[in-house]
């Protein structure tokens, strides 16, 4: 049964206590939980999810990542974590933890072979995002991130209306066709009064390996406009670079190449940290 008291969207959330759908797990103490949306497939939402709590436990902070992206599990890979497995306790299941100590929990920890797809129907999906939510022993957390299915279907409703979102992360390219979608996943957040809190720019511009120049690849950029119209401050910008493909091969921003995408996503975990100071 949801309990206002023990949730940790309490104050922050527009539902009733009798309308609400969010089941509680007791093992959770989780003070932020934060959805990492696109709206659009394939601009790095994930790449940005993994960037972000890397980003938040290395300024001190408890971190989870629940890969909510059931049909197309990146997070395992993307942490460096393809080889483990997630076990599971009477009726609860214990989330991968990585040399950093981020908690980690994706399908693709329960599969024996991670290239079998899962051929599944929406409502067992959204099935499983929310055992990922009742049935993870997650423990303590500063901020459990959840990396969204792409799209603004089933699964991504079932992440806002059945776990407490304290508020969405979108990510975008500066593509007027992506702000386009980006703004439908935008309108859904308001829908099911869930606020969004700031854009991530993935993909915004390449560097001339050269000459260091920054090259603006897409002719058409509409950055400023969809702010905008979405009423929202851009929280960091990304280049399209190779380096993105290393990220799981650092844990603790060591590397110079972990060190310079630290520096491009610092400023969306130092934005995110202070919206709920
Ligand atoms: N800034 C970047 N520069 C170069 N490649 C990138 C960048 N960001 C992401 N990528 C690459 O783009 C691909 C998609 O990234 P990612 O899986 O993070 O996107 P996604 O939005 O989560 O995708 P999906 O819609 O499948 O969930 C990956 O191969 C990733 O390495």
């Amino acid at each position: 049964m949801s309990n206002c008291n023990s949730c940790p969207s309490k104050g922050t959330c527009g539902k009733s206590e009798d309308s609400c759908g969010i089941q509680n797990n007791v093992n959770n103490k989780i003070k932020h939980v934060i959805g990492v949306m696109s709206g659009k497939g394939g601009v790095g939402k994930s790449s940005m999810s993994v960037l972000l709590a890397k980003a938040l436990a290395d300024m001190g902070y408890q971190v989870g990542i629940m890969d909510a992206d059931i049909t197309g599990p990146s997070i395992p890979r993307l942490m460096g974590l393809e080889r483990e497995k997630a076990y599971g306790t009477n009726d609860a299941i214990q989330p991968v933890i990585d040399k950093d100590g981020i908690k980690v929990m994706s399908l693709n920890f329960l599969m024996e072979d991670e290239n079998q797809p899962v051929v599944w129907r929406g409502p067992i999906v959204g099935n499983a995002v929310r055992q990922f939510w009742t049935d993870v022993i997650w423990g303590e957390l500063d901020y459990l991130l959840i990396d969204m299915p792409p799209g603004t279907g089933d699964v991504a409703l079932t992440v806002l209306q059945n776990i407490p979102v304290n508020g969405v992360v979108m990510v975008s390219t500066p593509q007027p066709m992506v702000s386009m979608i980006v703004s439908k996943a935008i309108n859904m957040c308001h829908q099911v009064e869930v606020p969004v809190l700031g854009v991530i720019e993935n993909m915004s511009y390449v560097v001339c390996p050269d000459c260091g120049k920054r090259i603006e690849i897409f002719q058409q950029k509409n950055t400023e406009d969809f702010l905008k119209e979405n009423n929202l401050e851009l929280w960091a910008e990304l280049p399209m670079t190779p380096s993105i493909n290393m990220i799981h091969q650092d844990d603790n921003f060591d590397s110079e190449t972990a060190k310079e995408m630290k520096a491009w996503i610092q400023p969306a975990a130092e934005k995110l940290v202070e919206k709920f100071k």
